[in-house]
């Protein structure tokens, strides 16, 4: 495969988790913009956001993007609000294969609540932030997808076997 995969959904939909598996059943090379992004910084997320606020996050999340999406044969989870700039959409879209991983504010709710890396989710009421997220986002999750994979009550092995189902039907791949 030299055609790069992009996974894009909200947070908790196992963009992370997913990919990682995917770029080894690819033999990709596995790139998660979270991970970029704080490894050029230094310090961790909520850092970033305390920081520089989520603006300046976004930037440095755009400049990964277009960094990183220019390399064939990439699997890149990209962060949950990537789609929000027309750029990173675009640049997704004409570079590789874009999978959005689809899954309701129920489900996400119950996969994040471990974990407190995520600011955007640091609210009294997660449930009510993530409906509101996936109001807003979904959209564009549709709009820059080639594919999209229901993740509700499957794992990730599952959710492996269904994207390589669906690129092996996908003429860009
Ligand atoms: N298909 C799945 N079934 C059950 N649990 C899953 C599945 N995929 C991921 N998970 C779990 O859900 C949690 C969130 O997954 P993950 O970190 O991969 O999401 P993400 O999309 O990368 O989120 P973020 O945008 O915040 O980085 C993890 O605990 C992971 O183990
Ligand atoms: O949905 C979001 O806006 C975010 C998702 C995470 O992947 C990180 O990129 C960050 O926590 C912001
Ligand atoms: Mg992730």
């Amino acid at each position: 495969m030299s055609q790069s995969v992009f996974l894009v959904g909200l947070m908790g939909a196992g963009k992370t988790t997913v990919g990682r598996l995917l770029a080894k059943r690819l033999q990709a090379r596995f790139v998660d913009s979270d991970h970029e992004v704080a490894a050029v910084t230094g310090v961790n997320i909520p850092t970033i956001f305390d920081i520089e606020g989520e603006a300046g996050f976004r930037r440095r999340e755009s400049e990964t993007i277009q960094r990183f999406s220019q390399e064939g044969n990439i699997v890149m989870a990209t962060g949950g609000g990537a789609v929000l700039d027309p750029d990173n959409r675009q640049c997704l879209r004409n570079r590789g294969t874009v999978v959005y991983l689809s899954a309701s504010p129920e489900t996400l709710y119950e996969r994040t609540r471990r974990d407190s890396g995520r600011p955007l989710l640091q609210v009294k009421d997660r449930l009510t932030r993530l409906r509101e997220l996936h109001q807003q986002r979904d959209p564009f999750y549709r709009e820059v997808a080639h594919i999209i994979i229901e993740v509700g009550r499957t794992s990730a092995s599952q959710v492996v076997r269904q994207i390589l189902a669906a690129l092996a039907s996908d003429a860009r791949t």
